[in-house]
């Protein structure tokens, strides 16, 4: 669909990467600027239709560049959680909608996928519980079981840069919100995941949290071969993370490309209340 101007998103949300400069965050303009052009996840002509027939996604097609960050936007209900999970078979897409490394994820075995595709939720899901049993458990049931050093350097990995190594046999009832959510990370990058999704990641974090997270995510996808894909209703947050993005309205595609060259018109479509949406839907 075409839209109108196009000011930088990135002006909208005040985030130019001079903002950065000498801030945790100065490395994302370089980690923008050496994103490969090699697709990771190929999404084409994906459809979704509700048990009554309605539909919830049209044909949406997109691609995920590797070793950088792509954000999903989009109002409240416009499908984003959707197509997400559709990355990893949480639910099952239709044959040849989904590629990961050009290959159609629906004819690949389920487990491996989501090991290679791994997913944090926007609450932590973990089990009952210490922190090393939830650390653990992924490579567990592939037979290998992590040493003590190895769920340490997890854990610090996933932002635990100082740990108490008595916080390994820490009950998770025991954790805050933040800490929690870094465990449950921790444990997601036990698979050694190719692809991580995100789902909200942060939006029951406080902001020192947040940006604790939002960290070690730009860290791993600078030092190595992960390649993150992100919901999030926080354009700033957006702004501070991803180098593309895609944009969702009642389940079809607005715009994809680089976030900062989206328009201002498909920016204010993330809004809950759709009414920065309305105009350039309706072709006003
Ligand atoms: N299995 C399903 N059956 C029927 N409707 C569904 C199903 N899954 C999702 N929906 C509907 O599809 C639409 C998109 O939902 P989705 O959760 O993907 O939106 P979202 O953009 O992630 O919203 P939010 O930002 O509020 O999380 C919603 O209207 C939702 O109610």
């Amino acid at each position: 669909m075409a839209l109108g101007s196009r000011p930088l998103c990135s002006q909208l949300a005040g985030l130019q990467p001079h903002t950065f400069r000498n801030s945790p965050h100065k490395f994302i303009s370089s980690i923008r600027g050496s994103i490969a052009s090699e697709v990771k996840i190929k999404v084409h002509n994906l459809w979704k239709k509700g048990s009554n027939g309605e539909k919830i996604l049209e044909g949406i097609s997109f691609d995920v560049r590797q070793g950088g960050v792509h954000a999903l936007i989009g109002p409240s209900g416009s499908g984003k959680s959707t197509v997400l999970r559709a990355l990893n078979r949480l639910w099952e897409p239709p044959p040849s909608s989904i590629f990961l490394n050009g290959q159609d994820v629906t004819v690949m075995d389920a487990i491996s996928l989501r090991r290679r595709v791994g997913m944090l939720f926007q609450t932590s899901h973990l089990f009952p519980g210490t922190v090393a049993d939830n650390v653990k458990y992924g490579p567990s049931l592939i037979g290998k079981q992590l040493s003590t050093n190895e769920i340490e350097n997890l854990l610090s990995l996933a932002g635990f840069p100082d740990l108490d190594p008595q916080f390994l046999d820490k009950s998770v009832n025991e954790l805050s919100g933040g800490e929690a959510q870094r465990v449950a990370l921790a444990r997601a990058l036990a698979n050694k995941p190719e692809v991580l999704l995100l789902d909200e990641p942060t939006s029951s974090l406080d902001p020192v949290s947040t940006r604790s997270v939002e960290n070690t995510v730009m860290q791993l996808v600078q030092s190595g071969d992960l390649t993150v894909v992100i919901v999030s209703h926080s354009l700033e947050q957006i702004g501070r993370l991803a180098g593309d993005a895609t944009v969702l309205y009642q389940g079809s595609l607005l715009e994809t490309g680089p976030f900062s060259e989206l328009s201002k018109e498909a920016c204010n479509c993330r809004t809950h209340d759709r009414s920065g949406c309305d105009g350039s839907c309706n072709g006003s």
